[in-house]
C-alpha cells in the first residue's frame, strides 16, 4: 500500500481530535483509504503536555509544513481569515491538497481560493467546517446531486444551541457560554457563535452548494440570541412552538434568502427536538422531499470525523492519481447562477409578535386592524392577563407566511399606536412547508 503523507496546521481542539483518531483508527481508515494516511509533520503555536506526538516532528511554524515537499495534503486547523488564507494559498501553489475546518475561511474567502485550487489541479476539503462531525455537505453536493434543492434550514451553530437548551431549564447565559467555551464548542472570539456570524459562514456554504451559487457571505443576514428573554421563550412554548437558532437559506425565482435569526419552529417538528451541542440540517429537494441531517456540530473528535473523511478523499486522489472530483460547490464553476441575495425586506416568513398593550377598550381591534390593513392574516392570537398589575397587557399574535416588508410597516404603526407601549419584540417562525 502507498503512503501518503499528511502534515497538520493547528493542534487545538480539532487539531488533537484529528491526531488521535487517525491514530486509534489507521487500520480501518486505510483500508477504507486504500493507502496509509502518515502524520509527517505537526505545527502550532505551542506543543501541547497533554499529547504524545510520538516520533511526529513538531515546529511552532505552520509554513514549515507547506513547504515540506514530502507533504501531500496540508490540512489547516488554526482558524481566522487572513494567516489561515495565506498558508492554504501556500500550499495550493505548492501543489498539495487542503483539507480544512475553517467556515470563516471558505465563506469569505472560497471563490478566491477554490480558483486557485483549480489552477493548481489540487482538491480543497471543508466537511468539519459545516455542522461538524455530521457529513451534510457530503450529502449536499453527492447524495442530492439529482434534485433541484428549494431550500435548507439548519442550526449550525452547537455553542448558540447549546446555550438556548440551557437557558430553556432557566440557567444564565453567561454561565452557559462559559461551559460551551470549556468543552470546546466555542469560537476564539465567541460572539461569532452568539451573534450568528459562525452560521452565516455554515449557511452560506450550504447555500452555494445547495443553489449552485457563489459563496456571498457579506450579503447573509444575521441576528443573534442574545436578545432572546425566557419570557418569550416561554409564550413560545405555550403557542406550541421552541424558539431555535436557524440558518435558512431558501431559493426564489427573483433570488436567495440568506439569513440567520432566532426562529419559531413547530415543537412537534424534529428540528425542536435538536438539543445541546447537536445540529441538525433541513434540505428539501424537488425529488427526494426533506431529509435531515443530525449529530455533533462541534467536539473534538466529532470534528476529527469529518476531517478525516476529507482526508480519505484527498488521499485516494494522491494515491491513484485519480482526476475523479466533485466540484467545491458540488457543481461545476462554469454551471454556477449569478442569483442575487434577496434584502430582508424581501424575505418571506411568519412571525410571532408580542406588543405590549394598554388595557383599554378597542385596542386588540386597532392592533388586529392594523395588522389586516398591512394584509397580515392571524394564525393565533394570546392576550394574557397584566402579570404586573400595571395596567399593560402583553398581546401575542402568531402571523401567516407575509413578505417582511409588511410587518415592518404594520409595526411601526403598532409602536405609534397611543394604545401601546415600548416596541414590538418580532421573531420570525417557520412551519417548514
Ligand atoms: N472546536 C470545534 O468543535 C470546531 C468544529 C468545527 C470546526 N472548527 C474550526 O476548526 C478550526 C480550529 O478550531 P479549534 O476549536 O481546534 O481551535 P483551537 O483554538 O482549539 O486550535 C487552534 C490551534 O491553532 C494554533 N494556531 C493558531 N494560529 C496559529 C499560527 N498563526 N501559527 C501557529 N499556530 C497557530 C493555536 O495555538 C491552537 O493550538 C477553526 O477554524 C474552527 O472554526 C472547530
Ligand atoms: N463554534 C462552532 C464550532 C463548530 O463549527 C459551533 O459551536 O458550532
Ligand atoms: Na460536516
Amino acid at each position: 500500500m502507498k503512503d501518503v503523507n499528511v502534515g497538520i496546521c493547528g493542534l487545538g481542539t480539532v487539531g488533537g481530535g484529528t491526531f488521535n483518531v487517525l491514530n486509534r483508527n489507521a487500520a480501518i481508515i486505510a483500508g477504507r483509504a486504500g493507502c496509509n494516511i502518515r502524520i509527517t509533520r505537526i505545527a502550532s503555536r505551542r506543543n501541547r503536555d497533554d499529547m504524545d506526538l510520538g516520533d511526529v516532528p513538531f515546529s511552532t511554524e505552520i509554513f514549515d509544513v507547506v513547504n515540506d515537499p514530502a507533504i501531500d495534503i496540508v490540512v489547516e486547523l488554526i482558524g481566522g481569515y487572513e494567516t489561515a488564507r495565506e498558508l492554504v494559498l501556500a500550499a495550493i501553489r505548492n501543489g498539495k491538497h487542503v483539507v480544512t475546518a475553517n467556515k470563516a475561511l471558505i465563506a469569505v474567502h472560497g471563490n478566491e481560493i477554490f480558483a486557485a485550487a483549480d489552477e493548481a489541479g489540487v482538491v480543497v476539503a471543508y466537511e468539519a467546517g459545516v455542522a461538524g462531525g455530521i457529513p451534510v455537505m457530503k450529502a449536499v453536493r453527492e447524495g442530492l446531486a439529482g434534485n433541484r434543492i428549494d431550500w435548507i434550514a439548519g442550526i449550525i451553530n452547537g455553542t448558540g444551541n447549546y446555550i438556548l437548551t440551557e437557558m430553556r431549564a432557566g440557567r444564565p447565559f453567561a454561565e452557559v457560554l462559559k461551559e460551551a467555551q470549556d468543552l470546546g464548542y466555542a469560537e476564539a472570539d465567541p460572539t461569532f457563535d452568539v451573534e450568528g456570524i459562525d452560521a452565516a459562514h455554515k449557511l452560506t456554504i450550504l447555500a452555494a452548494a445547495g443553489f449552485g451559487v457563489p459563496l456571498q457571505f457579506e450579503k447573509a443576514f444575521t441576528e443573534g440570541i442574545s436578545a432572546i428573554t425566557p419570557y418569550d421563550i416561554a409564550h413560545a412554548e405555550q403557542l406550541g412552538y421552541r424558539i431555535k437558532h436557524l440558518g435558512i437559506a431558501r431559493r426564489r425565482d427573483e433570488g436567495i434568502e440568506l439569513r440567520v435569526h432566532p426562529t419559531l419552529v413547530p415543537r412537534s417538528h424534529l428540528i425542536a427536538q435538536v438539543d445541546g451541542v447537536l445540529n441538525a440540517v433541513l434540505v428539501d429537494g424537488d425529488a427526494v422531499g426533506q431529509t435531515m441531517y443530525y449529530g455533533p456540530g462541534a467536539g473534538d473528535e466529532a470534528t476529527a470525523s469529518a476531517v478525516i473523511a476529507d482526508i480519505v478523499d484527498a488521499a485516494r486522489i494522491v494515491a491513484n492519481e485519480s482526476a475523479l472530483r466533485v466540484p467545491y460547490l458540488g457543481f461545476a464553476p462554469d454551471a454556477l447562477e449569478d442569483l442575487d441575495v434577496l434584502s430582508m425586506e424581501d424575505i418571506q416568513s411568519a412571525y410571532y409578535l408580542r406588543i405590549t398593550a394598554l388595557d383599554r377598550p378597542g385596542v386588540l381591534a386597532k392592533i388586529a386592524s392594523i395588522l389586516s390593513e398591512h394584509g397580515i392574516n392571524i394564525e393565533s392570537i394570546m392576550q394574557k392577563e397584566s402579570e404586573m398589575k400595571d395596567g399593560r397587557i402583553p398581546v401575542i399574535i402568531l402571523t401567516h407566511t407575509v413578505q417582511e416588508r409588511q410587518i415592518n410597516r404594520a409595526i411601526e404603526e403598532l409602536e405609534s399606536l397611543s394604545d401601546t407601549d415600548g416596541p414590538v419584540v418580532r421573531i420570525r417562525a417557520e412551519n417548514f412547508n
